[in-house]
């Protein structure tokens, strides 16, 4: 590849954020020149994004501090149709309701990452049921769908793995990525939008913006795509066995979102620095020289930061400070999860496996069985061997709960109630 021009794209290429891209020299040469306006999707499934989309909000990020301008895309429209790619059955339907409460949640994240406003470079928010809600079947079908080959759209994986698998795929889920084509040209022509981002399995969908936006209106637009972020393990980033590491607050408590970069893999430390923190490059490629234990402050440090961009300064310092004082000083710390039970039944006495599985430290009472008699449970920090032991109102200890730990990490409080 030649030397980047853009300072955009060499933040892009730099940090690691770039799978694939239409013509990158193309792209740099725009971004060199012109104000890119560019935009990413969002489909409204749940009510709070996850941090696989972390990457992509990153990315709108760095794409407004060097000097462009981010549009956030709302799927209000393309949610009612759900998006096939990569799943291997059609999405539940969500009702109407749902979907406007689940863009509402969504919504608030982006503040955190972006600056809104009228300015040149300033984010803009859209919602696609704004123009797809309008849509005349007929009309649409001319002026759009004659320009799509059944025969190509057959060849983009979304489809082709439903096909090959024998699994089905209903009309209106292959009608999505018509519709998130024309939202590219609908932005083009709205904003003068010109890039479209997305993680890899995106690809289809941006494609085929680019090609309808050539065809109708003959302008240039480029799609550009960010690797599937996984761990150095190989999961997926996003979802891990207990659960989405979601973004925001009322999904996921500051401190758990600290803990989940806190724990991660050593391998992870430094691509993730790079992704998700807005450390410079100089700076982590000190913490790259880190071996041993210190790698553990490089991961305190990446914890740190990412906490601060997604939930402000003051909660991550007040996510680090419950760690230090749980983990260091062994000491109750205000802020761990709390689960409320009724006094009455602490009173009477919870048989010990029970309540870990009320404290949702154990999915099931056997699973929970198994941590106690495997070592793994302690009780106001002394471990418990004895699964039907029966925890009463003694166990209640100066301030006012019962702390319960699963292993070295997970600890939550039983409050009386
Ligand atoms: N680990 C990841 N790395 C990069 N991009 C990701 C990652 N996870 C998700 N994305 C991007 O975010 C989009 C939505 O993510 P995902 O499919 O996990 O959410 P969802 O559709 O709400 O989940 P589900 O399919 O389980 O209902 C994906 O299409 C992908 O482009
Ligand atoms: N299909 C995207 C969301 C999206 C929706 C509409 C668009 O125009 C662009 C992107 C996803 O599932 O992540």
């Amino acid at each position: 590849m030649t030397e980047l021009k853009s300072d955009f794209l060499r933040v892009m290429n730099d940090r690691g954020y770039i799978h694939q891209c239409t013509d990158l020299e193309g792209l740099d040469a725009y971004a060199s020149e012109k104000k890119v306006v560019c935009y990413v999707g969002y489909d409204c499934t749940a009510d709070s994004l996850h941090v696989g989309s972390l990457v992509s909000i990153m990315m709108l990020r760095w794409l407004q501090k060097t000097g462009h301008k981010p549009i956030v895309l709302m799927g209000g429209g393309t949610t009612r149709v759900g998006d096939p790619t990569g799943r291997d059955d059609a999405r539940p339907v969500l009702t109407d309701e749902i979907i406007a409460a689940n863009m509402a949640g969504i919504k608030k994240v982006f503040q955190q990452f972006l600056t809104f406003g009228d300015g040149p470079t300033d984010a803009v928010m859209v919602n696609n049921a704004d123009w797809l809600d309008k849509i005349n079947y007929i009309e649409f079908l001319r002026d759009f769908g004659r320009h799509f080959s059944v025969n190509r759209m057959l060849s983009f994986d979304s489809v082709k793995l439903r096909l090959e698998r024998e699994q089905s795929l209903s009309f209106l889920e292959f009608n999505y990525m018509i519709l998130q084509a024309y939202d590219f040209v609908e932005l083009q022509r709205k904003y003068g939008c010109v890039l479209q981002m997305g993680g890899s399995d995106q690809w289809g969908n941006i494609v085929n913006g680019v090609e309808l936006g050539r065809r109708v209106d003959d302008s240039a637009l480029f799609g550009l795509t960010t690797p599937l972020m996984t761990t150095a393990s190989g999961a997926k980033m996003g979802k891990t066995a207990s659960g989405a590491v979601w973004l925001n607050e009322e999904r996921l408590s500051a401190y758990d979102y600290y803990q989940f970069w806190r724990n991660s893999e050593d391998a992870d430390v430094i691509k993730f620095m790079r992704l998700f923190t807005e450390l410079s490059l100089e700076q982590i490629a000190e913490y790259e020289k880190f071996e041993g234990a210190e790698i553990n402050e490089a991961k305190k440090i990446l914890a740190f930061e990412a906490v601060k961009l997604c939930r402000g300064e003051e909660a991550a310092l007040a996510a680090a400070e419950t760690a230090r004082k749980t983990f260091e000083e062994g000491v109750l710390a205000d802020d761990l999860p709390t689960v409320e039970v009724p006094k009455s039944e602490i009173d009477a006495g919870i048989a010990a496996f029970d309540l870990f599985r009320r404290a949702d430290l154990a999915k099931s009472g056997g699973e929970a069985r198994r941590l106690i008699k495997g070592g793994g449970a302690k009780i106001n920090d002394e471990k418990v061997d004895d699964e039907n032991i029966i925890i009463g109102g003694d166990a209640v200890n100066s301030d006012g709960v019962i702390k319960l730990s699963a292993g070295k990490k997970r600890h939550v409080l039983i409050k009386p109630v």
